[in-house]
């Protein structure tokens, strides 16, 4: 389960978000929308930690992870798993390396196994994949790697930032519906931002929208 309290975040005196608060429970979907600069990103940081500290509290699975302005746990230990639109695939690193990313401190065997589990949940197994390297794969194949690769330590939630807006308008329906079943399948607790109302509302159980600094969830 996860909680987002209070959160409030102040950019130099201008006011993005006053007292945001969601809550989702587990496997929960949830799209996060709003015109363009009113603070869906901002509320990903800073759930993920990755922000300077503002006001406002997170709280994930019974473990605080933000409080009273301070982040009491560091991203790469708060179980959280991101996908976002212009950090997807490191591009000197074939598949398997790029999904390994994550669980280097498996054994070679527990990697390889947690690899062919993550092809297999994403319907790219064989066809020599693992080899292949992010400039020789489709644009959907790409978000499909960065989701295993995500996936790969199995957070307890995902973030997910426009992973979508840059795939061919055909292939996005598509995309958004397969990345939405295999969530699905993993009951993840996940979070998207979009623009996009129409790919929000196909995508997500649960739709919220940013307006004038606050949530509204419908
Ligand atoms: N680190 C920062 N320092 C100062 N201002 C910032 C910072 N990050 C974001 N902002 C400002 O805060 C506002 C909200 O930005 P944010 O990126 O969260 O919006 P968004 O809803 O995700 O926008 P978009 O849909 O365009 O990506 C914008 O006005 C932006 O310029």
């Amino acid at each position: 389960m996860l909680s987002v309290n209070d959160l409030s975040i102040t950019y130099q005196a201008t006011q993005v978000l006053n007292e945001f608060n969601l809550s989702l429970v587990t496997g929960d979907i949830f799209a996060l929308t709003g015109d363009s600069g009113s603070g869906k990103s901002s509320a990903l940081r800073f759930i993920a930690g990755l922000d300077e500290v503002q006001s406002g509290q997170v709280v994930l699975d019974g473990k605080q992870l933000s409080s009273n302005g301070v982040h009491n746990i560091a991203t790469e230990l708060r179980e959280i798993g991101m996908v976002f639109q212009d950090y997807a695939l490191f591009p000197h690193m074939n598949v398997k390396k790029n999904i390994a990313f994550g669980i280097r401190h498996l054994s070679n065997n527990g990697q390889k196994a947690r690899i062919k589990e993550l092809l297999l949940m994403i319907g790219l197994e064989g066809e020599g994949i693992e080899k292949k390297y992010p400039h020789q794969l489709s644009g959907g194949e790409q978000q499909r790697i960065a989701l295993a690769r995500a996936l790969a330590p199995s957070p307890k939630l995902l973030l997910l930032d426009e992973p979508f807006s840059s795939l061919d308008k055909n292939l996005q329906e598509q995309i958004v519906l397969q990345v939405r079943g295999i969530l699905k399948k993993t009951n993840i607790t996940s979070i998207l931002v979009t623009h996009d109302k129409h790919e929000a509302t196909i995508f997500a159980d649960k739709v919220g929208v940013i307006e004038n600094r606050q949530l509204t969830v419908n």
